[in-house]
């Protein structure tokens, strides 16, 4: 059978060399996660991959980005050791750096590559997959016609025009960046999103020189403009930041095998400047690899940023196509866990007629940043629970003052829980804090679980954690409410 609703059949139609069940598109965590799904249920399947056969996150994202992280927190402490009355004396071994950075991401793309290796190779087939007109899957000279598509592409580095031949060496990014044998002397960051921030205090950290541009003033994505200008101020500390900056040039030359590269921007005040450097780290965003796939052949449109529309966000799942668009390739939360269950999910729905068996129900949205104080979000965002009407006070605790964050010398942020003033419901939350990440999963559970304010705040918080920070902003937004219980 072939796709439904296809609109731009040729005339010049290839010959079907295969039919299978199931193909999958791209093998990284979201189509490895539908192929291992997926083979539960049938052998008539096959998945294309154009690439490595690991995965973007143990190869090039997550992992290595938190091994550097790893590295430059060490470095940190110890350089910051004397606010304790321990003095030390720090080195930074920058090949050192770099060589335990790629030898432990080696040993995480090892398991992935194992799991491949196991699949019979006649299901696997390695190369740039393309489809055609009649909503059959071109690869290498093979024409697949396939009852169930899913596409799991994943996304690349955005590069704006023309940045990649002007800058020429000097360019990095993050497919480019683990793989520096040494520290650059001097680094320009361009993107305050998750990856630039993450990676432009790991390099400061290890005593490079970096100054982080963005092209508006919030940082990490932040909607709140508290929560934003706290973490700015935290970051501030140890960075240089260019926000709210426009970049007009991007150049590079090379005196003495030495890359220069030179960046002339505007500020935020409107003067034009000029940074100098070894090397620009472009972090201005990722693009789903969906553009030349050719996916509307198979019936799907996408907005003028690549999203697919009718996009049914538990399983990806195209309108009623038999098309399933998964992971960083739909455009919808280009993260990690989203990737994996929307994977597991399209991996069954293929194959079960009941296609709410063994679905993942829908987890409410959950993002953290790597760097320091976290910043994290969850649930709601403020925008949207303005947009909504709803009737909301805002819990606040300042970390400042915050008994073991100052022990820890980790006192700087802030943490804002949105909650319903009429169902003492928590709707969401934002945060740069000290212990981000375990604050965000504890909301997490609590709105995913529909804990009451009360509920939460029965629970034991052990003292002196960095987690009674959380219990100050749920009785600070108890104390707006005006539910009896309450009181
Ligand atoms: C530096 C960095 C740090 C990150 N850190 C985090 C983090 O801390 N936490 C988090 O949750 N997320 C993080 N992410 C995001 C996370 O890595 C991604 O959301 C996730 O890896 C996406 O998985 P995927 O399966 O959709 O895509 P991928 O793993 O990218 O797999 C897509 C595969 O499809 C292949 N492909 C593409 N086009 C074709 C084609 N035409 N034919 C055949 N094959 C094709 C590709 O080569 C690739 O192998 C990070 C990302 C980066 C870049
Ligand atoms: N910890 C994590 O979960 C984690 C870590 C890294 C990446 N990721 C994922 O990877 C995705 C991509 O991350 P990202 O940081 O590249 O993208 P992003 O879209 O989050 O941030 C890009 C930033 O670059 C800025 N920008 C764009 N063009 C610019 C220009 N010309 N000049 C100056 N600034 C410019 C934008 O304003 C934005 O702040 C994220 O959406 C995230 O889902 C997640």
């Amino acid at each position: 059978m072939t796709i439904n609703n296809n609109t731009n059949r040729s005339d010049t139609s290839r010959t079907v060399t295969r039919s299978v069940a199931v193909a999958i598109i791209g093998a990284g965590t979201a189509g490895q996660n539908a192929f291992r799904q997926a083979s539960k249920q049938t052998d008539d399947i096959v998945i294309i991959n154009d690439g490595f056969w690991t995965t973007t996150c143990a190869t090039v994202g997550c992992m290595p980005s938190k091994l550097l992280i790893a590295a430059a927190d060490r470095a940190h402490e110890a350089k910051t050791a004397d606010i304790f009355g321990v003095h030390a004396e720090v080195e930074i071994d920058g090949k050192a750096v770099m060589a335990r950075v790629q030898a432990e991401r080696d040993h995480f793309v090892s398991f992935s590559q194992k799991q491949v290796n196991d699949w019979d190779d006649d299901k696997k087939i390695a190369g740039q997959a393309c489809i055609n007109a009649d909503g059959n899957i071109e690869v290498n000279d093979e024409c697949i016609e396939a009852q169930h598509i899913i596409i799991a592409t994943g996304s690349s580095p955005f590069i704006p025009e023309g940045w990649a031949e002007t800058l020429g060496d000097s360019l990095l990014t993050s497919d480019t960046v683990f793989e520096l044998q040494d520290l650059p002397a001097s680094l320009a960051v361009v993107g305050a999103g998750a990856i630039g921030l993450e990676l432009a205090q790991a390099f400061a950290r290890l005593g490079v020189e970096v100054t982080l541009f963005n092209r508006v003033g919030r940082v990490g994505g932040l909607k709140d403009k508290d929560v934003n200008q706290q973490a700015i101020t935290c970051l501030s500390n140890e960075l240089t930041l260019e926000l709210d900056s426009k970049i007009n040039e991007v150049a590079c030359d090379s005196q003495d095998g030495t890359l220069r590269a030179t960046i002339d921007y505007c500020d935020h005040h409107g003067e034009q400047k000029q940074w100098q450097g070894e090397r620009v780290l472009v972090a201005t965003g990722r693009r789903n690899n969906i553009e030349r796939l050719g996916v509307t052949h198979l019936g799907v449109s996408l907005d003028d940023k690549n999203r697919p529309q009718d996009l049914d966000k538990n399983t990806g799942r195209i309108g009623d196509l038999n098309v399933y668009i998964i992971g960083d390739a739909n455009a919808h939360l280009p993260i990690l866990h989203v990737a994996s269950d929307e994977g597991f999910s399209a991996g069954h729905s293929v194959c079960l007629n009941d296609e709410q068996s063994h679905l993942r129900p829908p987890s409410i949205p959950l993002s953290i940043v790597f760097c320091e104080p976290q910043i994290a979000t969850v649930g709601m965002s403020l925008p949207e629970i303005e947009a909504q009407n709803l009737e909301y006070v805002i819990g606040k605790v300042n970390f400042s003052n915050q008994g073991r964050s100052r022990i820890m010398a980790v006192n700087c942020g802030k943490l804002h829980i949105y909650a319903c003033a009429k169902t003492d419901k928590i709707l969401g939350a934002c945060m740069a804090a000290p212990d981000g990440e375990y604050i965000a999963h504890i909301l997490a559970i609590a709105i995913t679980n529909e804990m009451s304010i009360k509920t939460l705040l029965e629970s034991p918080f052990y003292h002196p954690t960095i987690l009674e920070g959380l219990r100050s902003a749920l009785r600070h937004a108890q104390e707006q409410m005006s539910i009896p219980h309450q009181s």
